[in-house]
């Protein structure tokens, strides 16, 4: 039963304020039946100063029905550095709230699993760079864990073991909204809170980082919305059994800071210190360095070197991620044309905006950064599984090529900054129609309607009901 605050024991504590915001009806009415009982029983000055009261009293619900309207929303993001791809859209959504919302919102980017649960959930990162280094191994793991029994079952038992200690993380910050990126992140959260009965209360929506071949772990009908990248993954979702009202299909969120850089070529190569006249390729392999990126730049090495003439007839720009070893065995190379190796840089959008074509394996983060910055893209490698489809959606679209040679790809780069500008011309055209450069603002903003709708229904849940 909730407690009546009457005009005698009022306060200024926001959370009262609140509370009688939710309550004004019956507030106001006691304060009224005070008021007249006080009326008929006692002198002039009484009466007059419970009259101010009243009035007080009213005045303060206004108040706070704005401040209601108002309140600091809180959005808790659930991830894991399983590669890169996971934080940097978590990273795009949390800045794309602050853009769209300034401080409305307050946003957590969390590995719950990581600070809060045990073995096997809390080390998933390691276990998932062990897996795609073998990747016979990987594609067992992800088409063999694809039948929901399967899938269904281990995560059932892991989150029956670790109910307890994933609440507490999901509600140390008291979410009003939870939004998964992640594919292991959808089925225990959602029964850990159907278990504590805040299936209701909290919004809970995924956004899809996979553009095309993605893991069946993503797609959980209890969800208010699942935001798919592709009409392809929406088809998927529509055939897991998701229903059309929750899924909607905007894009791949991609930080702002990517089609918010204004590029200027020449500027950022100033900034960077790459030669302003040659043109320039960017290799990478995600966040972890993965694929064969230790081929493919001697190959370049080679292949930009006109021997001729001697001289290089391109650059080359390396970002080795968290790959330490490759970062080294790079640098400590000896190079005939220009060459920067990079370890885990943050403003990739300048590296980006700084070349002229990428190589990379077929990440879906890399990708849907790449045709935002106009980057004709040679993919060189995919992780079987959930990249497999990120093959045939860049090709096909005419937005780059596929190739798992080394020297083949060195030969296409040679060729596109000779004798084949047109080609290189005619791909970054395709890449910028490819591009969705609005899907994170798209996302919030669809995220923040479903909000409202949310306190129309159940008004200022979040005060009461942890
Ligand atoms: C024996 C049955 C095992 C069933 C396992 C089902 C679910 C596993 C759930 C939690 C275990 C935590 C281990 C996580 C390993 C890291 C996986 C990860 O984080 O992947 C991230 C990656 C993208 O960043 O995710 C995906 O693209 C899709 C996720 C695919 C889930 C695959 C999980 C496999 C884990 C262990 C299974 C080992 C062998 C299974 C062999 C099954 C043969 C029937
Ligand atoms: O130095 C670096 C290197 C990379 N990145 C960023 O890291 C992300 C890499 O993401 P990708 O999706 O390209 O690839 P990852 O392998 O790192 O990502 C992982 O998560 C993805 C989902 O988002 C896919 O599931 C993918 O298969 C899986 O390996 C990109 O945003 C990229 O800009 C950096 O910020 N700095």
């Amino acid at each position: 039963m909730m407690k009546v605050v009457s005009p005698r024991t009022r306060s200024d504590s926001i959370t009262e304020k609140v509370f009688r915001r939710v309550y004004s009806n019956f507030n106001i009415s006691t304060v009224e039946d005070e008021y007249i009982h006080r009326q008929r029983s006692s002198d002039y000055e009484k009466e007059s100063r419970l009259r101010k009261r009243g009035l007080e009293e009213k005045e303060e619900v206004m108040e706070m029905e704005q401040m209601g309207a108002e309140r600091i929303k809180t959005v808790l993001i659930l991830m894991s550095d399983t590669g890169g791809g996971h934080r940097a859209s978590a990273e795009a959504i949390r800045d794309a709230f602050k853009i769209e919302f300034g401080d409305d919102y307050r946003i957590i980017i969390k590995d719950v699993w990581k600070e809060y649960t045990g073995w096997p959930l809390n080390d998933m990162e390691r276990q998932y760079k062990f897996m795609v280094k073998h990747v016979g191994l990987w594609s067992v793991a992800f088409h063999g864990t694809s039948p929901k029994w399967i899938h269904k079952s281990y995560l059932s038992a892991l989150a029956a073991y670790y109910a307890k200690e994933i609440e507490a993380g999901l509600m140390e910050y008291k979410p009003d909204i939870i939004i998964s990126v992640h594919p292991l992140m959808q089925h225990i959260p959602l029964w850990v809170m159907k278990w504590q009965g805040l299936q209701k209360k909290v919004i809970f929506v995924t956004v899809i980082t996979d553009l095309n071949t993605c893991h069946r772990t993503w797609f959980h009908h209890g969800v208010s919305r699942c935001y798919c990248p592709s009409k392809e993954v929406a088809k998927r979702a529509l055939v897991d059994g998701l229903d059309d009202s929750q899924i909607r299909v905007f894009g791949l969120p991609v930080r702002p800071s990517f089609p918010r850089t204004i590029i200027y070529k020449d500027e950022l190569r100033r900034e960077l210190e790459i030669d302003l006249n040659l043109p320039a390729v960017l290799l990478m392999g995600g966040g972890e360095g993965m694929g064969p990126v230790q081929k493919t730049a001697l190959a370049l090495g080679d292949a930009l070197y006109n021997s001729k003439e001697r001289n290089p007839i391109g650059q080359l720009i390396v970002i080795c991620g968290r790959n330490k070893v490759l970062a080294s065995a790079l640098a400590s190379h000896e190079w005939k044309i220009p060459v920067k190796v990079r370890g885990f840089e943050t403003q990739m959008e300048k590296w980006m905006g700084a070349c002229d074509c990428i190589i990379t394996k077929a990440g879906p983060g890399t990708i849907a950064e790449a045709l935002i910055c106009g980057l004709p893209i040679i993919l060189n490698d995919y992780i079987p599984g959930q990249e497999k489809g990120n093959v045939p959606y860049v090709v096909d679209n005419g937005a780059g090529v596929f190739t798992r040679s080394p020297k083949e790809t060195a030969k296409i780069v040679a060729n596109w900054f000779s004798n084949n500008k047109e080609e290189l011309k005619k791909m970054s055209e395709n890449a910028l129609k490819l591009a969705q450069p609005e899907a994170v603002f798209d996302i919030v903003k669809d995220i923040h309607h479903l909000s409202q709708q949310q306190q129309q229904r159940i008004p200022l849940f979040n005060d009461f009901s942890y």
